[in-house]
């Protein structure tokens, strides 16, 4: 049976125990690990039927055959190249880490030499599936525009640097445009989205990203607009925010939970 690792057990990772613990997959939820081992600790005591033991990062690695990173993007640089070093297949989350170039290079080159698989679900997004198949022939543009409610953009280093005060916005305001490099920086918990976008489609520079504090809004709202040999398509999608982690849309963990189905399922639907 598959013994899977979470690294993070904030909102996402609580929710990927949960499902496990339902009894719906066929794999044993074996270790968790966070910066604050009390959450760890307390999120293993609160399943019935699986009880995963909280492990150093070393231990973990070699006692599972997949680790779920749903942390934060300075996890990924420290321990998913020893997740994968240590023949682990990685699911990560934090993706925005990967828009760095040499850090990307370096996952894909380990993913490879120690055949491991690395898998990016879609997260709080809908049309990663169009962009996979758009990207089989040319794709010419590729822009995400994200609103959020203005409280939901708290923290990140964008809004730090410039001093906004975003409780002071009272009418739909665009806090940044430029390419998804640039943005997953600025703000590292709000648009993982435009970095799966990215490796999806056309890659960091040439994705488009605008990042609006929307006062109106309830919903995390990301659209996406594609254009390409294939034609054009457009999606939007209203994310109910989680009320634990309201920066984080309640389908980015759906998403995670989506693709260990279809990890360990043998019928694969969508592309
Ligand atoms: N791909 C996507 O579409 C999305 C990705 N995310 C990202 O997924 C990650 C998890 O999101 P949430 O569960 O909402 O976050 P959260 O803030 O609720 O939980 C993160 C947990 O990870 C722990 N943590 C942080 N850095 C760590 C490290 N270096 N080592 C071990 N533990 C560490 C924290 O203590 C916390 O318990 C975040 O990086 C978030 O930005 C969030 C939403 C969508
Ligand atoms: O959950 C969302 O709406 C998107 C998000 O935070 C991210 O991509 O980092």
């Amino acid at each position: 049976m598959l013994k899977i690792g979470i690294i993070g057990c904030g909102f996402i990772g609580r929710q990927i125990c949960r499902a496990i613990d339902s009894g719906a997959f066929n794999a044993e939820l074996y270790a968790l690990f966070d910066s604050s081992q009390s959450k760890a600790l307390e999120l293993a005591a609160s399943l019935k039927r699986c009880s995963p033991a909280y492990m150093r990062i070393e231990e973990l690695l070699q006692s599972v055959d997949l680790v779920i990173e749903s942390a934060s993007q300075n996890a990924v640089r420290l321990i998913v190249p020893q997740a994968l070093e240590a023949g682990c297949d990685v699911m990560v989350l934090s993706v925005g880490a990967l828009a760095d170039e040499e850090l990307r290079e370096k996952l894909f080159r380990l993913a490879e030499q120690n055949n491991c698989k690395l898998y990016f679900p879609s997260g709080a997004i809908v049309g990663i599936d169009g962009i996979n198949s758009a990207s089989a022939s040319e794709i010419s543009s590729v822009t995400l525009t994200t609103r959020k409610p203005p409280l939901n953009l708290a923290g990140a280093p964008h809004i730090e640097a410039l001093g906004i005060e975003l409780e002071k916005i009272e009418k739909e305001t665009l806090l940044f445009e430029g390419p998804a490099s640039e943005a997953v920086k600025a703000f590292p918990a709000n648009v993982n989205v435009a970095a799966t976008i990215s490796l999806a489609g056309i890659g960091f520079d040439r994705t488009k990203v605008k990042v609006i504090a929307d006062p109106s809004l309830s919903r995390n709202v990301h659209e996406i607009t594609v254009e390409g040999k294939f034609g054009k398509f457009f999606t939007r999608v209203e994310n109910v925010p989680s009320p634990e982690n309201p920066k984080t849309s309640y389908l980015a963990a759906l998403s995670a939970i989506s693709t260990l189905k279809k990890i360990l399922n043998p019928v694969q639907i969508g592309t």
